[in-house]
């Protein structure tokens, strides 16, 4: 049971009840997530709802939901990490366009989702960092070891604002479509209930191959359901 509790209220600062204490305990202050304002967004999948919100380091984050997910039912969702080339600009060097647009998709033929989109480019290092890891693989470095040798962790994410803003739109059982087990574990440990892991086709292409490689043999992602590496891209 998760230990968010919902509010609806526009620009209500929405605290982490619950863990507040332990994160004091931690040393850290109670996370904080404002919303900020939701509307219509039409898509090709459908008609959804956004709902903006801001971080305690004043990031923009963006919760899209298609029909009523509030409730007991499991949610397909999708927690998806913004990348700019992959996203915006049709970069066939990773997985993230064809993902996003595959789990849109995936929403929109269910009629029930959520898409949560985070400010977290280039595996939370920000686009020039990402742009210099690239530059690195460039000259043969992998993904892993391009972070590295930037002076940076293999991967700078953390999920905890997700937490907030799951329990605004009433969310607490999800059916989450990724293979990376770490946004499963960070769900889990908030309190959410990962009731199924779901197949996101990752459109390999021979440009994405070795990184896809690089995640499955060195940061622990899981292409094991069937359709994972489907929808290879030409
Ligand atoms: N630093 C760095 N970030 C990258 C690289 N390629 C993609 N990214 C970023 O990685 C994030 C997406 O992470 P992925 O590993 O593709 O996928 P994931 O979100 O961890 O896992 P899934 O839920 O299975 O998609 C986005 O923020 C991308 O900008 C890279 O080579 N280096
Ligand atoms: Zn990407």
């Amino acid at each position: 049971m998760s230990r968010y509790h919902a509010v609806h209220e526009p620009e209500e600062k929405l605290e982490a009840t619950g863990d507040a204490t332990s994160c004091v305990a931690r040393g850290r202050p109670p996370l904080s997530v404002r919303f900020i304002a939701s509307s219509q967004l039409p898509t090709r999948w459908g008609l959804f709802v956004a709902h903006s919100f801001v971080d305690a380091v004043h990031k923009e984050h963006l919760v899209l939901t298609l029909g009523d997910v509030a409730g007991d039912e499991p949610v397909l969702t999708r927690i998806h990490s913004e990348c700019l080339t992959g996203d915006a600009l049709f970069s066939q060097r990773c997985d993230c366009g064809h993902q996003l647009r595959s789990a849109l998709q995936q929403i929109g033929s269910e009629g029930r989702g959520v898409l949560i989109y985070l400010r977290q480019e280039g595996r939370g290092i920000g686009l020039h960092n990402k742009i210099r890891a690239y530059g690195l693989q460039d000259c043969g470095a992998d993904t892993v070891d391009a972070n590295l040798r930037l002076g940076f962790s293999v991967d700078a994410r953390e999920y905890a604002v997700c937490g907030p803003m799951l329990a605004h739109i009433g969310v607490r059982r999800l059916r989450l479509m990724t293979h990376n087990p770490a946004k499963t574990n960070a769900l889990t440990a908030m309190g959410f209930e990962v009731v199924e892991r779901v197949a996101l086709p990752s459109g390999r292409n021979a440009h994405n191959a070795a990184y896809l490689d690089t995640k499955a043999g060195r940061m622990g992602h899981v292409f094991d359901l069937v359709g994972e590496n489907a929808g290879a891209e030409q």
